[in-house]
């Protein structure tokens, strides 16, 4: 065995070695009453949590690590409270998210029907896929392939470029918001700035290197696509979002949901809305992206060659409402096959701190008043970057109140 696997197993035997924590146990971790009450069980079992998750972070072996050791059950920082784990049962099985052909996009005959299509999947779902983008299936099946070689290299290779780096260039790590979130989600990540600022080549890992700034090209192309149909949608130009720079700050992210041995304890990814303008998502076929349609989860199902957009709290905002950004959530793996998602994130690529944001005037009247104040991108960064996927939506912050 060499070194680096020893040490890997060890965790692990590590993790095996917790006393098995039982979900229903778990008090609201967002209720400050039950925080205190939680730290003061944890106090008497001796259970410190921090220290936990610093030791799981700074092993480097990702849940993929965590995974490969053939752990039985999972560390007690991955168990979600109860509200969480007995929803994750109920998902319909009949509705699905649209799926748009853009093939005919750009044939005066078709284009407004498209439009129209466009404009209500993003009103009534927010989320949608798109077949016939340009994007040839192969190109979509390497770079699946070589997010997945990324996340197969041996702990040696990997754990260089494990770090928590975020906002800017390249970084590898479990959990983005591991330290933020009220429990951990079982995913690795890797997560690059495409723009403004693009990563230096070097520092992307090689074994995807290219795959990556190809996807970054041709994701950027469907995604300028799709937000001149969307724009259109809104009664404006087809110009206008390009010319509010909303593709001009992109990241991309490598998800890798690894077998999880204990899927009714924990989530792939929490719950959650996209803080963005748009995201396209490329799944292979593992199942298990789930979005919220009425009351209801619905499965996002892999669809050959298809891509799926979906609206985010950005442009829910300049939308004025009339755009959906939806609560989405991946459950933990239980097929022995990794699920590996590619996320490109769209945002507004002005990085002036102080300038103010809000419902776009041209969409307002007397008949349609602003339901959002605005606000400014220090205010709405620092939202982002200071809470967990789990916490209150910048949504929810800036909505006026009648
Ligand atoms: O992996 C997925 O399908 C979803 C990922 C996601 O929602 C995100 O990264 O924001
Ligand atoms: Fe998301």
């Amino acid at each position: 065995m060499g070194a680096a696997v020893a040490i890997i197993y060890d965790k692990a035997k590590h993790y095996l070695r917790n006393p098995y924590f039982q979900p229903n146990q778990q008090p609201d971790a967002r209720n400050p009453y039950f925080l205190k009450h939680m730290a003061a069980i944890d106090a008497a079992s001796g259970y410190d949590r921090m220290k936990e998750l610093k030791e799981f972070d700074e092993s480097k072996i990702g849940v993929k690590g965590l995974s490969d050791s053939g752990i039985t059950s999972i560390p007690r920082f991955f168990v979600h409270p109860p509200e969480t784990l007995s929803d994750l049962k109920s998902s319909s099985t009949c509705a699905s998210i649209p799926i748009i052909d853009l093939s005919a996009v750009n044939s005066a005959a078709h284009r407004q029907k498209i439009v129209e299509q466009v404009k209500e999947a993003a009103t009534t779902w927010g989320f949608f896929q798109v077949i016939n983008h340009g994007i040839p299936v192969p190109a979509l099946e390497e770079t699946i392939s070589a997010i997945k070689a990324f996340h197969e290299q041996p702990h040696e290779v990997k754990s260089k470029y494990y770090k928590r780096d975020e906002g800017q260039g390249v970084m590898y790590a479990s959990n983005n918001d591991l330290y933020r979130a009220n429990a951990a989600a079982w995913h690795d990540s890797l997560q690059a700035w495409m723009a403004p600022t693009p990563p230096k080549v070097e520092d992307i890992p090689e074994v995807c290197r290219n795959e990556v700034v190809a996807w970054d090209k041709s994701a950027t192309e469907v995604a300028e696509t799709v937000m001149e149909l969307l724009s259109q949608g809104l009664g404006m130009e087809a110009g206008k979002f390009k010319e509010l720079m909303f593709s001009d700050a992109r990241a991309f992210v490598g998800h890798c949901y690894p077998y999880c041995p204990q899927p009714d304890l924990t989530v792939g990814i929490t719950s959650h809305t996209d803080p963005g303008v748009v995201t396209i998502l490329l799944q292979n076929h593992v199942p298990g992206l789930q979005v919220k349609h009425g009351d209801e989860w619905v499965n996002v199902n892999p669809v050959l060659g298809g891509l799926i957009i979906n609206v985010g709290d950005f442009l829910q905002i300049i939308s004025n409402g009339e755009y959906k950004s939806v609560q989405h959530r991946v459950l933990a793996n239980s097929y022995n096959e990794a699920r590996i998602s590619i996320v490109m994130f769209f945002n507004v690529g002005k990085l002036n701190e102080n300038d103010y944001y809000g419902p776009l005037p041209e969409l307002l009247s007397p008949e349609k008043p602003a339901v959002y104040r605005n606000f400014t991108m220090q205010e709405y960064l620092e939202n982002f970057y200071c809470k967990g996927l789990d916490s209150k939506s910048m949504i929810e912050k800036i909505t006026i109140q009648n």
